[in-house]
């Protein structure tokens, strides 16, 4: 684990991304990170996209449902209007937002704030997704972060969809996804 174990008591700016397949634990790594920062007397602002309401409309819920309260947004640029007076912001499910969630990031930062992103690094077909990928190039700090693959036990490090459809967004969880392997994905979608 990468984290700054001294930050709560520095506070400056950074970037970390939480990342990695569906089922890694990116939204309780969020919501691990987030709480310390409440119990370190730092306000904290939680942003979802909107179009994310899979468990929730309003609170970020990881799939063994821990949730924290959240607040929905339709950009990135929503972020900063509501960031000011903000000490730490989390973001989960950030590859369904637009791009310019990077530069939102980056003058976050540069004002002091400390930024969590979490993330799908991967879409369903193995592509990088969204603004992830420029997000790890300019973090301060990335955690990938492993779910076990369905097949072998060994870490996964891909969502493989299980339903017919090639629509990249398609909201989900295990009737829709199960985490793979690199071996057992390649067997999987192999023709
Ligand atoms: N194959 C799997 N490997 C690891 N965890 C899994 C798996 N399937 C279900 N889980 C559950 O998912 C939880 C992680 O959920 P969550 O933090 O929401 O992940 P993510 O945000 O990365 O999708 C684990 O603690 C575990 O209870
Ligand atoms: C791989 C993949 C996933 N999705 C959707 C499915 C879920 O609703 C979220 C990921 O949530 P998690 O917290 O990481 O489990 O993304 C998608 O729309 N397209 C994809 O390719
Ligand atoms: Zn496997």
């Amino acid at each position: 684990m990468t984290e700054n174990l001294t930050w709560e008591a520095h506070r400056p700016g950074r970037i970390e991304v939480v990342c990695g397949s569906m089922f890694s634990g990116k939204t309780e790594e969020l919501i691990r990170r987030m709480r310390r920062a409440e119990f370190a007397r730092q306000k904290v602002e939680i942003f979802k996209p909107a179009m994310d309401t899979r468990y929730s409309d309003g609170d970020v819920v990881s799939h063994d449902h821990h949730s924290i309260p959240s607040t929905p947004i339709s950009s990135s640029a929503e972020i900063l209007l509501m960031s000011s007076d903000i000490d730490v912001v989390g973001i989960d499910e950030a590859q369904f937002l637009d791009n310019g969630l990077i530069e939102v990031c980056n003058d976050l930062a540069n004002r002091g704030i400390r930024v969590i992103v979490a993330g799908l690094d991967m879409d369903y077909k193995g592509i990088p997704f969204g603004p992830i990928p420029a997000l790890c190039a300019i973090a301060d700090d990335v955690t990938k972060v492993h779910a076990i693959c369905v097949k072998c036990g060994s870490l996964a490090y891909v969502s493989h969809r299980i339903v017919e459809s090639d629509r990249r967004v398609l909201l989900g969880e295990t009737a829709e996804y199960e985490p793979l392997c690199r071996e057992c994905y390649r067997k999987a979608t192999a023709r």
